[in-house]
């Protein structure tokens, strides 16, 4: 982002700051948390609190010798924070260095037992099966005989605040699912998304997912509704190659929520058939490209993940942490334009998010003005505010 230098890199080493507290606090809680879920051996204990005095108290060590993706993190940057400690180096690195470190903590990687048992599968499982779902499911049945555009309208709103349901968020937040969702959005380019998807079927929607569970299946119903209603006529939904920041969805959570979906009958069930079928004859495509679970913002993406977004007619961009990866995770000013921070972007994008760290871009100053006056600074982290962003040229902006 070569024209907006000025905007300073979110680091975790200010105490009492929201990423100070994820370092500090959340991660040792989610360490205790994946402790308590499976009956590791001694190894796997004795990693774990290994882990949590390096990310408590240590720096940054670097990956072991045979990591199948030890090259992939020295392109990443890992060399150069080697030996820093957490806090020092940019919170987003920190974060996503941390979530690589306890899969191999736990033995992900491999080779052994637990290769490929995700730690945190037990939590979106739970999610999945909980009664919240089945009644967000038995809602979609009222949604049948809503006019076209009320419906979208529904299901987009579904989506975009499915993003609360994020695990990694509640264990720091007490009662954050209790909270009132502040129903006004932020920011709400929801017109220029829906100029982006004409009912012409062509075009392919580009869907980066965020979390499992209660985010992913509303996801996955917006897509069967741009499919089914020739909105776009193929979908890619990307997801992570591997577990991430708790309950960011794989390809295994994509499978539970398209059973969860198929088996609840109803609306839900007709869904699924819609998905089902496209994803066997190629209309929805799953991706999990590495580049997903690096700790670097989108402006640094590869040559690969480019030509992918600069051909899709349009990408989604689900979630909080996608967006600190969209636009840069620094402190922006709030007015900063949404678009000036996307230009970059090699294709139309939007952005669907429920606001749970720092960074926010494209307020107007009344709603910032408003914003601080009514909440203090809660709303950038709270979860209670949502918005939807959109910026339709994919060309680089001139100011
Ligand atoms: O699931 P989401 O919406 O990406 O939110 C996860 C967010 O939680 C955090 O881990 C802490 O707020 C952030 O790093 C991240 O932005």
């Amino acid at each position: 982002m070569p024209d907006t230098p000025f905007a300073p890199v979110i680091l975790g080493n200010e105490p009492g700051s929201f990423p100070h507290s994820v370092l500090a606090e959340r991660h040792p809680a989610i360490i205790g948390q994946v402790r308590d879920a499976f009956p590791y051996g001694p190894g796997q204990h004795r990693a774990l609190d290994e882990l949590l005095r390096s990310c408590t108290e240590g720096t940054i060590e670097p990956l072991p010798a045979d990591a199948p993706d030890r090259d992939r993190w020295h392109g990443w940057g890992l060399a150069g924070h080697t030996g820093r400690p957490w806090f020092d180096a940019p919170w987003l690195w920190s974060e996503s260095y941390f979530y690589r470190r306890l899969l191999d903590a736990v033995g992900w990687f491999g080779p052994g037992p637990w290769q490929g048992v995700d730690p945190f599968r037990p939590f979106k499982r739970a999610e999945l099966d909980a009664p919240e779902t089945d009644e967000e499911l038995a809602a979609l049945d009222g949604l049948r005989d809503l006019p076209e555009q009320e419906r979208a309208k529904a299901l987009l709103h579904g989506s975009l605040w499915g993003n609360r349901a994020d695990l990694g968020f509640r264990l720091s937040a007490a009662g954050a699912e209790a909270r009132e969702a502040s129903p006004g959005l932020v920011a709400d380019d929801s017109d220029v998304l829906w100029s982006l998807l004409p009912p012409d079927e062509t075009g392919t929607l580009v869907l980066v997912a965020d979390n499992a569970g209660r985010e992913l299946v509303p996801d996955l119903l917006l897509i069967a509704h741009l499919l089914a209603g020739g909105r776009t006529a193929r979908a890619v939904l990307h997801v992570k190659p591997y577990p991430y920041y708790v309950s960011d969805a794989t390809t295994a959570d994509v499978v539970d929520a398209l059973r969860r979906l198929r088996t609840a009958g109803g609306a839900a069930a007709e869904h699924a058939r819609v998905l089902w079928s496209a994803m066997a004859d190629g209309r929805l495509a799953v991706r999990a490209h590495p580049f997903s679970c690096a700790p670097l913002p989108y402006a640094d993406m590869p040559d690969d993940l480019r030509a992918e977004f600069a051909a899709a007619t349009l990408t989604i961009v689900k979630g909080d942490l996608n967006y600190r990866r969209l636009v840069g995770d620094r402190r922006w000013p709030p007015t900063t334009p949404f678009r000036r921070t996307t230009a970059y972007f090699p294709g139309p994008v939007a952005a669907l998010r429920t606001l749970k760290s720092d960074v926010i871009t494209g307020l107007s100053a009344a709603t910032e003005a408003a914003l601080v006056a009514a909440g203090e600074q809660s709303w950038r982290t709270s979860g209670t505010h949502a918005l939807i962003q959109a910026d339709p040229s994919g060309q680089v902006h001139p100011e």
